[in-house]
């Protein structure tokens, strides 16, 4: 399996509860997969654990037939050819829409990166505001970016922690019709969390449900 999650158990610390005991979950290449739960289940946690911001106590990570995670390897974020877009969408302030896009890029020839990220401007609607810095964007606009950023580099694999929670209907609809065309036309794989249903009937190929790794006492 391209993505493997094995028997995984993550307990944050400081807290003497597990979120994750023996969870497991695969994703074949290219799959679009989202995660749902409850609040508090855990979703977060899983992304965070694949992309190597959080450590597993037990178990084993494998992305593209490499270890990233067990008990004796740890493959830091930057290495693990992984692309990310959180709900804070974090860009960098300094750099404008362009040069964000472009940041993970460096070693890609001149012109190609520019075919590239002309590409990308296009898929999320903001060919005219190359030259913004992010202060001077919405919320919406933002997080486009965000996405754009994190498919530039051509990752193996895609982590979206609530991708489009903050874009309206309209938008929202289309920019998903064309992330499942690119992730499909490059083979991404894609795990995503999300709340809304139609992120999951438009996007997703498979689904993993959450449950609780303990139940809390009072319902
Ligand atoms: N940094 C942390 N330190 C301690 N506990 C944490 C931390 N982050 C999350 N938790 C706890 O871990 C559990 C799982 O959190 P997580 O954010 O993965 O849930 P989620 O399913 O993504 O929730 P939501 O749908 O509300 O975003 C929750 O009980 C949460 O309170």
């Amino acid at each position: 399996m391209f993505l493997d999650l094995k028997d995984i158990s993550f307990k944050y610390d400081g807290t003497g509860q597990y979120v994750l005991k023996d969870f497991n979950l695969q994703a074949a290449k290219g799959e679009i997969v989202s995660i749902i739960g409850l609040s508090g289940s855990g979703k977060s946690t899983v992304i965070r654990l694949i992309a190597g911001l959080e450590v597993p106590n037990a178990g084993t990570i494998t992305v593209n037939n490499r270890i990233v995670a067990d008990k004796t390897t740890f493959v830091p974020p930057e290495k693990r050819r992984i692309g990310m877009v959180f709900q804070d969408y974090a860009l960098f302030p300094h750099l404008t829409v362009y040069s964000n896009i472009a940041f993970g890029l460096s070693e890609m020839p001149k012109r190609e990166r520019q075919v590239r990220i002309d590409r990308l401007l296009a898929l999320i609607n903001m060919s005219e505001y190359k030259d913004r810095y992010p202060y001077q964007l919405s919320g919406g606009q933002q997080q486009r970016v965000a996405v754009a950023r994190a498919l530039a580099p051509n990752p193996d694999l895609l982590l979206m922690d609530e991708p489009f929670s903050n874009i309206d209907c309209e938008l929202k609809q289309k920019m998903r019709m064309e992330i499942r065309t690119i992730l499909k036309a490059e083979s991404v794989t894609c795990i995503f969390v999300t709340h809304d249903k139609s992120d999951v009937e438009d996007l997703s190929e498979r689904t993993i449900t959450i449950v609780p790794a303990l139940m809390p006492s009072v319902c």
